[in-house]
């Protein structure tokens, strides 16, 4: 009730034993902290805070225009009620190497587990766009150390990753994920290979656990979690589905509405009442105080 079992260290330390079990790790996007809670209900192992997903539910394109403030609070408020680990999307970490500094200190104190950061030039733009430019290595390098001396907790993970697949082909995204790992990276990213075989190349290459980015209507192949484990993938985020999901099924539903004037047709689809109050909790409400909060079907 209220706030989570966990404090933020317990859960980075969780997700640093549940990374070295080797076994494949699924973050579904939240979308918001009710979402969170649905993602820890149906077991998955942890939520990913989307930077795609923030910008889309302030009905802004991925393009760099929200500010370390929101994300942060978005990723606060996530974080503050889910026992899951949650790992939030940074950006480029919000400027030079100073800002991704701070911007690790902000995230840990909103109770993240993790984050990552990417080596696009800053604006940066949705990883499955084209036209995407990377800083010099070594920039993101200067990013990475930056980062990784800021942080206070040593389980704060800090994920590297890199855009360099549009630009510099798959032995620029080896090189570039080598080097982030000798700068102290504990996971990279790398972002929109194509297909399977470009996995296992980096895989084979880089000597730290792999995030896989399973996001719907890009570059990517979309792979399966059988596939991704045997290829030796750590954690698989699908960033943006719970969104899409979300937003199907409502412009579905609220199409129906408006041409039948009734929501009759579409309760069947709804998310019930008392599943929300179960999502939310409400018979912990009801314990502590029954003449506040009560309610029968
Ligand atoms: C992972 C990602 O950075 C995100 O913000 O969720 C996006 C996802 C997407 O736009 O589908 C990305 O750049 O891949
Ligand atoms: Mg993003």
């Amino acid at each position: 009730m209220l706030h989570t079992a966990s404090t933020p260290h317990e859960r980075r330390a969780a997700l640093r034993s549940a990374l070295a079990s080797g076994r494949l790790l699924r973050f579904p996007g939240a979308f918001n902290p009710l979402s969170a809670r649905l993602i820890q209900d149906l077991g998955y192992d942890g939520v990913y805070i989307s930077g795609a997903v923030v910008s889309a539910d302030l009905a802004l394109p991925d393009i760099g225009l929200t500010t370390l403030t929101e994300v942060a609070g978005r990723g606060a408020q996530i974080a503050r009620v889910t026992d899951l680990p949650a790992i939030i999307d940074a950006d480029t970490g919000f400027g030079e190497p100073l800002n991704a500094a701070r911007t690790v200190q902000v995230l840990e104190d909103a109770g993240l587990a993790g984050c990552h950061l990417e080596d696009q030039v800053n604006p940066k733009r949705c990883g499955h766009l084209d036209g995407k430019s990377v800083v010099p290595a070594i920039d993101m390098v200067r990013r990475i150390r930056a980062a990784v001396r800021a942080r206070r907790d040593p389980d704060f993970l800090i994920c590297a990753r890199t855009d360099a697949r549009a630009v510099e082909g798959v032995p620029g995204v080896i090189e570039r994920a080598q080097a982030y790992v000798d700068a102290g990276a504990d996971m990279v990213f790398p972002e929109a290979l194509r297909d399977a075989q470009e996995f296992a190349a980096v895989r084979a290459t880089v000597d730290a656990p792999l995030l896989a980015n399973m996001t719907e209507f890009g570059k990517s192949e979309l792979l399966d979690a059988e596939t991704l484990e045997s290829l030796g993938i750590n954690v698989v985020i699908y960033p943006v589905t719970s969104l899409r999901l979300a937003m199907g099924a409502a412009e579905e539903g609220l199409r129906e509405i408006r041409a039948t004037g009734t929501q009759a047709g579409v309760l069947e689809r709804m998310q019930t009442r008392s599943r929300l109050y179960d999502l939310l909790d409400y018979p912990a409400y009801t314990a502590f105080d029954g003449d506040v909060h009560d309610f029968t079907a």
